[in-house]
């Protein structure tokens, strides 16, 4: 491979601070890797004294690759890691932590729900969101922001004081001598800053550092590396402001900016060639990024030309998207281009239920980068099948005891013994009370109405007028989830119950579902058709991409409210546009849950010519 004069000035550049900029596509791994290579081989620096920083694992373990290979495998010794890596094996080096300290996700999610016993939540509080997710994101924000406690005094989520939780979820955390992930970076610099003879060996250990995609480095790793790098400076950190989409792990695009202000005077060079897609994409994305206020303004330039324009499909709604997609990954197929080259790309898991089932019923390979959720096996689509069977008279004491109080009905298990029984029986168990009489009068009488019903509409019914839905308001407060994530559930069952016309039909489909496990047509070889959120498929690249239900309330999401979230939403965008080599397909629906919802603004930004 030739590469080209800036990638040369970039991967040739000799010592200090130097920032390169660079586009989609541009070739940052390769100029990386190569330039290890040049340190070694033209500066001398022995491989020992090189710390190559990436994002994930994964992209450690593709650099050092590329570099291996492009040396022959003549050096070891370089080091290459993710932040959390490198800070884990110094701090177990310096004897600061010991064994398995880490918290695993789990442990987290426990260790936030014994503090939260410890602290008051206000009653007249409305409990909007999946509090103890929301806790832990703001914790681990303090963190990454190198926040201090005091910052913290006014900041409350849903009305419970954030220092009051932030204290005592640290005090847990140490009794059971467990750090979390963002302490490493914590632990790391105090190490460093109060043993000063440990930093000077780290210091001289690492004299040239490189840190790929640096601008989804947060405020405390930056300070870590800033440290580790002196007093040479030898920085050389390559990124693009327009993929920085991690703000909820504290990254912004301004870490690059900072940079320049820090290292005022370094070299700053630009790699705006993009050899992955062609120029109708490479120009659509520029379309969408440049309404971004807060970017390095930069003209990308592509190399490969193909008269295949952007296509932009309007679907009726989510059943004929995933009938449009599934066509269209046939069609690719058939025109050989291979499984693992076409790439199905959506917001959040939900998005893509449809499609995945789609592909599955049509033996089409599907490789998943992220555990999709089996709406099936959620407890609302549970109690749901439990109300259609009871409807279709399969009268069982386990579907009875599955909905009998949700809505709350204050009935009592003891009114069904056997396992079949029948409606009379209960209003004779509580003959002496007429209420509830009424009451099992009532719920058999309504399920009665629904069973001659669509599964749409009986699936609505059950939701809105059997007192479904305040059940599931109720359910939420009390257990802490969001009444929005749930109602998402029950939205995304009814949308799907629309492709069936009778309820046997979908008490079949179902149980089925429910049981079967998601993933099963995961391929082993990962030679499937690719099904990853945006995140997911950040450094990868695909002959084909499809982008799913774009719209409003999807992408952006719906919680993205303030500039700096809406700004966040349109990279994440572009991140899923750049993906493409060759072919890019971007779909939205006219309607949900028989509602009008508008396109994406970023789909309406790309098909503005300027
Ligand atoms: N000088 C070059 N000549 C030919 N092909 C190149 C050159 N530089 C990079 N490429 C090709 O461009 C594609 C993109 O490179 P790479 O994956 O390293 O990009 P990137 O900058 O990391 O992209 P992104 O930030 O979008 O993930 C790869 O397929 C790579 O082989």
């Amino acid at each position: 491979m030739v590469f080209n004069n800036e990638q040369r000035n970039a991967l040739t550049y000799g010592e200090g601070p130097c920032m390169v900029l660079a586009g989609p596509g541009s070739g940052k791994t390769f100029t990386i890797a190569a330039r290890v290579g040049y340190l070694i081989e033209r500066l001398e620096v022995r491989p020992e004294e090189i710390l190559v920083v990436t994002f994930s694992k994964m992209a450690s373990l593709e650099m050092k690759n590329r570099f291996q290979e492009m040396t022959d495998y003549r050096y070891g010794g370089v080091s290459f890691g993710t932040f959390h890596g490198i800070f884990y094996g110094i701090l177990k080096w310096a004897g600061v932590i010991k064994g398995d300290a880490l918290l695993k996700e789990f442990e987290k999610q426990e260790l936030i729900r014994e503090t939260l016993k410890n602290v008051e939540i206000p009653e007249s509080e409305v409990i909007d969101e999946d509090l103890g997710e929301s806790l832990l994101g703001a914790i681990s924000k303090v963190k990454n922001e190198l926040k201090h406690l005091e910052e913290l005094e006014e900041v409350r989520i849903s009305g419970i004081p954030l220092k009051e939780v932030y204290e005592q979820y640290e005090e847990l955390k140490g009794k059971q001598g467990k750090i979390d992930f963002e302490d490493m970076i914590h632990l790391c610099y105090e190490l460093f800053t109060q043993k000063k003879d440990v930093l000077k060996l780290w210091q001289k250990r690492f004299k040239y550092i490189l840190v790929d995609e640096f601008q989804d480095v947060n405020k405390a790793q930056y300070e870590l590396i800033k440290l580790l790098a002196l007093p040479e400076n030898n920085l050389f950190i390559v990124g693009d402001d327009d993929q920085s989409i991690y703000r909820f792990r504290g990254a912004t695009p301004h870490i690059m900016e900072q940079f320049t202000k820090d290292f005022k005077g370094c070299k700053q060079l630009l790699l705006n060639v993009n050899y992955r897609s062609t120029g109708f994409i490479v120009g659509s994305a520029a379309r969408v990024i440049k309404k971004n206020k807060q970017r390095f303004k930069k003209e990308i330039k592509a190399l490969k030309e193909s008269p295949e324009t952007v296509h932009v499909q309007e679907v009726a709604d989510v059943n004929e998207e995933a009938e449009y997609v599934a066509a269209l990954i046939k069609e690719q197929l058939a025109s050989d281009v291979p499984a693992k080259e076409i790439a199905v790309l959506y917001r959040t898991g939900m998005e893509a239920l449809v499609v995945a089932e789609l592909l599955q019923k049509a033996d089409i390979p599907i490789c998943y980068k992220d555990t999709l959720p089996n709406l099936y096996s959620h407890f609302i689509l549970k109690d749901f099948l439990s109300y259609l069977r009871l409807a279709g008279k399969e009268y069982k004491r386990v579907h009875f005891y599955r909905i009998m109080n949700k809505p709350l009905r204050y009935l009592s298990k003891q009114c069904v013994k056997a396992e079949a029984f029948t409606p009379a029986e209960i209003e004779t168990y509580y003959q002496d009370k007429e209420y509830m009489v009424n009451r099992v009068s009532t719920l058999f009488w309504d399920l009665k109405m629904i069973a001659d019903k669509p599964p749409y509409l009986a699936l609505d019914y059950i939701y809105n007028k059997m007192g479904y839905k305040d059940y599931l308001k109720e359910h939420g407060a009390k257990y802490m989830v969001s009444f929005s994530k749930l109602e998402e559930v029950v939205q995304e069952a009814l949308e799907q119950a629309k492709g069936f016309t009778t309820i046997a039909e979908w008490c079949q489909m179902a149980e089925e579902m429910g049981q079967a496990k998601r993933n099963e047509s995961q391929t082993s070889e990962n030679e499937g058709v690719v099904l990853s959120s945006y995140h997911r498929a950040k450094g990868l690249e695909y002959d084909t991409v499809i982008l799913l239900r774009s719209n409003e309330g999807v992408i952006p999401h719906r919680k993205a409210s303030s500039v700096e979230a809406i700004e966040e939403e349109r990279r994440l965008f572009y991140v899923g546009m750049t993906r493409a080599k060759r072919k890019l397909v971007i779909t939205y629906v006219q309607e949900k849950n028989g509602k009008a919802i508008s396109p994406s603004r970023f789909v309406q930004d790309l098909l503005i010519s300027s």
